[in-house]
C-alpha cells in the first residue's frame, strides 16, 4: 500500500533549492527520512502536509494531492514539528484537549482521547502542570501526543529525538516503534542520525541537498556495512589472524579491529577467539553506520 509518493518534487527558495526533482514512494510502516541539516527534510514534510507549495512536480499523501487537498490530508495525518511550539502557561492536558477539539472531536471525546494519548506517551500527574516548567523530554512527549490525538492514519515526526539525552532518546524511539506496531499508524520520522532510525524503521530514505540519495528497506542498509569494533590490550595481530582463520572479515583500524558482522555468530566468534588467546578485551561495540558512510557508497535507488 502506498502511503505517500512524490514525483519530480522541487521547491526553490530565493537562495537555495531545498528539494530538487525528488521522486520517492513510501509504503505502510515506519519510514525514516535521513539527511544532514538543511537537506530538505522539513521542507518535504511541510509540502506533504499541504502547508507549502511545490515549485514543480507533485506529491500525494494517502492518495490525496497535496496542492488541492491539504486540509483533508491534515485531518488524517498527525504532525510533530521540530521546533518548540507549546504555550508555556497551558498544561499538557489543556493543550492536547484543545488540539483534539480543533480536529473536530466533541468535548467529552476530546478529553478522553487526550487522557489516553498522554498516558500512552508516558505523561501522568505532570500533565496538569503548566508546560513552561517541563523538561525537553516532556515537551517532546506532548508534541507527540498532540500529533496522535485525532487518531491519524499517518504521523510525520520532525526530529523527535532532538535535544534528548540517551535515555530520553531510547524512550522516544520505543514510543515510535509502538505507534507503528501496536496502533498500526504509519510513521514518517526524520533524523540526521541514521544509527538511531535503524532501530525503529522498516524503510529509510536518505536525502542530500534536496536530492534522493537512497531509498531502501532497513535490512539493505545494515547487511553489508555493519561492523563490530574490537579493542584488546595486547595481541591485536593474533586476534586478527585467529578471526581470519574462522572465516571472519577483519580490518585493522588503529588500535581496534573492525570485524564485519555477517551473522549473529560473528559476535560469538570474537568472544571465543579472545578467550582462546587469553586476551584482555577492552571494548567491543557495534558501529553505527552514519550518513557520511552512505554518501561514500554508490547510490542504490
Ligand atoms: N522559508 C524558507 N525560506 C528560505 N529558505 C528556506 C526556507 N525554509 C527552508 N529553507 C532552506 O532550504 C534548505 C532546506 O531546509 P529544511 O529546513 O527543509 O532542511 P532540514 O533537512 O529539515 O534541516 P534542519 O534539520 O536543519 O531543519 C535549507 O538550506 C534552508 O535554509
Amino acid at each position: 500500500m502506498t502511503i505517500l509518493a512524490t514525483e519530480g518534487l522541487t521547491r526553490r527558495f530565493p537562495r537555495v533549492t531545498a528539494l530538487d526533482q525528488l521522486t520517492v514512494t513510501v509504503g505502510a510502516g515506519v519510514t525514516g527520512l535521513v539527511g544532514a541539516n538543511g537537506a530538505g527534510k522539513s521542507t518535504l514534510i511541510k509540502i506533504l502536509l499541504g502547508l507549502l507549495e511545490p515549485s514543480a512536480g507533485g506529491a500525494q499523501v494517502l492518495g490525496m494531492d497535496v496542492t488541492s487537498r491539504g486540509a483533508e490530508i491534515r485531518r488524517v495525518v498527525g504532525y510533530m514539528p521540530e521546533h518548540d511550539c507549546l504555550p508555556p502557561d497551558l498544561s499538557a492536558t489543556e493543550f492536547t484537549v484543545h488540539m483534539a477539539r480543533m480536529s473536530g472531536l466533541p468535548r467529552t471525546a476530546a478529553r478522553e482521547r487526550a487522557a489516553d494519548v498522554l498516558r500512552h506517551v508516558g505523561l501522568y500527574e505532570e500533565r496538569y502542570r503548566p508546560m513552561g516548567g517541563y523538561s525537553t523530554g516532556m515537551k517532546q512527549r506532548v508534541k507527540l501526543a498532540q500529533a496522535l490525538v485525532h487518531d491519524p492514519r499517518l504521523v510525520m515526526l520532525d526530529e523527535p529525538t532532538n535535544g534528548l539525552d540517551p535515555q530520553g532518546r531510547d524512550e522516544m524511539l520505543g514510543l515510535i516503534r509502538r505507534i507503528g506496531s501496536e496502533f498500526g499508524i504509519s510513521v514518517l520520522v526524520t533524523s540526521h542520525l541514521l544509527g538511531e532510525l535503524e532501530r525503529v524503521c522498516d524503510h529509510v530514505i536518505v536525502i542530500d541537498g534536496g536530492r534522493l540519495l537512497r531509498s531502501s528497506a532497513i535490512g539493505e542498509f545494515t547487511q553489508n556495512t555493519e561492523t563490530v569494533s574490537v579493542e584488546v590490550e595486547e595481541g591485536q595481530d593474533a586476534l586478527a589472524a585467529r578471526l581470519a582463520e574462522l572465516g571472519e572479515s577483519v580490518t585493522p583500524n588503529g588500535r581496534t579491529l573492525l570485524v564485519q558482522v555477517r551473522a549473529p555468530e560473528t559476535f560469538d566468534a570474537v568472544r571465543d577467539a579472545v578467550c582462546e588467546l587469553d586476551l584482555h578485551l577492552i571494548r567491543m561495540e557495534q558501529r553505527r553506520q552514519r550518513i557520511e558512510d552512505i554518501f561514500r557508497e554508490p547510490a542504490n535507488v
